[in-house]
């Protein structure tokens, strides 16, 4: 099937029209001609592969890592596209999903901001993460292709720090130390060392190590150390703590004496400065999932005890009733859901900062702590994903 990419759409996929049908194209480009090959057909839409390029867009570059490419294992979905063009594609499906999800009033009031998903690092966005996952295969390791549950064999993974070169993973290294099948979660934390988590952790192929590691946030001349443990959840991108931290600080403006409520706050990235921020004559409330995560929390919170976190499944339930001067809310892809939005936009706070990793969850919860009373003052989106259509969205609201 040939056909003309008019748009981009959520996930970075390429849309196209056929017989009245929508197609959303992997591994294409807005303005090209291509042929497809369909994976999956609904009553009125298909999801393609691009097969051929039979009219390139002048954005379009050789895909340095062929393995990563959309339609194989989609890890680098972006690596055929321009990094200048990835970020003005990401920064149209930011304002896409304001407006098809949030409605034309809400892209009306956001679109004085300017919002642009800008680089946060200077180089050529490989080589920037600090942790990514493979499965063990008979020997070496692989990814799965999207969409099947079939392995692709890597001799390299070009997203990743180059420091983690040194474990070794592309040969055969670790045959026989992990079982075939298991998944290894490949970590290069700020202070190191490098780390594989596959049940236990290794410093090398058979080398046992601590199961905690070290990171680190900065923030003009303020270093936040956290100890996490080495299997939990931290962002992946090298400068993404910082940046992040950076944002969510300057949206939430905490003072000295304020009470913060904190949701999905994970090993406490944002909730030790904030802690910092509002000192011993205000509090810090976090709620997390994960029980691991909130005892990593607690340790790096030790030395603040205004500052708590507890375990709960955050939901409008969890929220109802919670009062605070500052919310901090960083939930996972599906976003806080409309009840929740709905429910945190009427806590009393001063000031709601949402981090959002899902462009069209962002538009559905700003749109419904909006509608709920409250106001959009800042919004700043960054490229932590460099060659992939994935971002992160700080919105802070009054
Ligand atoms: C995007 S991470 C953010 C963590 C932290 N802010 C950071 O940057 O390190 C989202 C967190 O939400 C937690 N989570 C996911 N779903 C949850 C739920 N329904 N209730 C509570 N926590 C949840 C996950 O365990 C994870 O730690």
């Amino acid at each position: 099937m040939r056909l003309e990419i008019v748009d981009i759409g959520h996930g970075g996929v390429g849309i196209a029209r056929h017989d009245g049908r929508v197609v959303f194209v992997r591994g294409a480009i807005p303005g090209e001609v291509v042929d497809v090959e369909v994976v999956s057909r609904q009553s009125k839409f298909f999801h393609a592969n691009v097969v051929d390029v039979v009219e390139a867009s002048p954005h379009r570059v050789e895909h340095p890592w062929a393995a990563g490419a959309a339609g194989v294992t989609g890890a680098a979905d972006f690596g055929h596209v321009e990094l200048a063009w990835q970020r003005k594609l990401k920064t149209d499906v930011v304002a896409h999903n304001l407006r098809r999800i949030g409605g034309q009033d809400l892209a009306e009031a956001i679109k004085p901001l300017r919002v642009e998903v800008r680089g946060v690092d200077s180089a050529d966005g490989w080589g920037t993460r600090t942790r990514f996952d493979v499965v063990k295969m008979a020997t070496g390791v692989g990814m799965y292709m999207e969409r099947t549950n079939r392995l692709v064999p890597l001799d390299r993974m070009p997203l990743a720090l180059p420091e983690l070169e040194h474990l070794d993973l592309f040969g055969n290294a670790w045959d026989g130390v992990v079982a075939e099948g298991e998944r290894m979660h490949v970590v290069c934390p700020a202070s190191g060392p490098d780390v594989v988590v596959a049940g236990q952790t290794y410093t090398a192929p058979g080398r046992q190590a601590d199961p905690f590691i070290h990171e680190r946030a900065v923030t003009g001349a303020d270093v936040f150390e956290y100890r996490i443990s080495s299997g939990g959840f931290w962002q992946i991108h090298c400068q993404a703590p910082s940046v992040l931290l950076q944002a969510v600080l300057k949206g939430a403006a905490a003072q000295e004496g304020e009470s913060v409520l904190e949701l999905f706050s994970g090993a406490g990235l944002f909730t030790v400065p904030l802690a910092r921020a509002v000192g011993e004559r205000g509090s810090v409330f976090a709620i997390e999932g994960s029980e691991r995560a909130v005892r990593d929390a607690s340790v790096n919170l030790a030395s603040m005890p205004w500052a708590k976190a507890e375990v709960a499944r955050i939901d409008e339930g969890t929220v109802a009733g919670l009062r605070a001067d500052v919310v901090v809310a960083d939930p996972p892809r599906a976003g806080l859901g409309k009840k929740t939005a709905a429910q945190l936009a009427r806590c009393g706070a001063r000031r709601i900062v949402l981090v959002s990793c899902d462009p069209a969850a962002m538009a559905r919860d700003v749109a419904e702590l909006v509608a709920n009373g409250r106001k959009v003052e800042a919004m700043e989106a960054f490229d932590i994903f460099p060659h992939t259509h994935h971002m992160e969205v700080v919105t802070a609201l009054s």
